[in-house]
């Protein structure tokens, strides 16, 4: 999968922890803070899995917004085209996400909104693959009329099986 840089098929706990990198200078910081937590929690309410912020960088899931090559071998675009990506399950790299500070990132009104994309990429960081379902939250592309359920039955069932 392009967008998922699979290391493992999944976490081996269900206590995952993530940290927060850079900022993106589109949103306040407690407004990245609190959307990144709820896109944590779609999946948390879905699963058995639980997500706990942790403040050191030794994180299992790192959060950062980067731009064009920013240390991993998948440099962003610039402006529109890729918006996201996150390695799969796995020490290191695995989990991480990235989310190109070349978008406008929002809460909802103009730009990308943050914590649709980031539920997305939440679902390959722990180990779910593109649906080919255009109701599926793993939908290859973006779609700002998400529902406000977000999770189709197709996701719930898939992260079941996983985990
Ligand atoms: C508006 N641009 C798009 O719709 C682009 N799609 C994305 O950037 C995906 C993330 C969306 C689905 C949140 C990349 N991905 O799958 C990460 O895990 C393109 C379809 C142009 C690649
Ligand atoms: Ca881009
Ligand atoms: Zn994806
Ligand atoms: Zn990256």
């Amino acid at each position: 999968e392009e967008y998922s840089h699979n290391q493992g098929t999944r976490w081996n706990k269900n206590v995952i922890t993530y940290s927060i990198g850079r900022y993106t200078r589109d949103l306040p910081r407690n407004t990245v803070d609190s959307l990144i937590e709820s896109a944590f929690g779609v999946w948390a309410r879905a699963s058995s899995l639980t997500f706990v912020r942790s403040p050191t960088r030794n994180a299992d899931i790192m959060v950062e917004f980067v731009t064009y090559n920013h240390g991993d071998m998948f440099p962003f675009d610039g402006p529109r085209g890729t918006l996201a990506h996150a390695f799969g399950p796995g020490l290191g790299v695995g989990g991480d996400t990235h989310f190109d500070d070349d978008e406008h990132w929002s809460a909802g009104g103009r730009g990308f909104n943050l914590f649709v994309v980031a539920a997305h990429e939440f679902g390959h960081a722990l180990g779910l693959k593109h649906s080919q379902n255009p109701d599926s939250l793993m939908y290859p592309t973006y779609k700002s009329s998400r529902p406000a359920n977000l999770l189709s039955i197709e996701d719930v069932v898939n992260i079941n099986r996983l985990y």
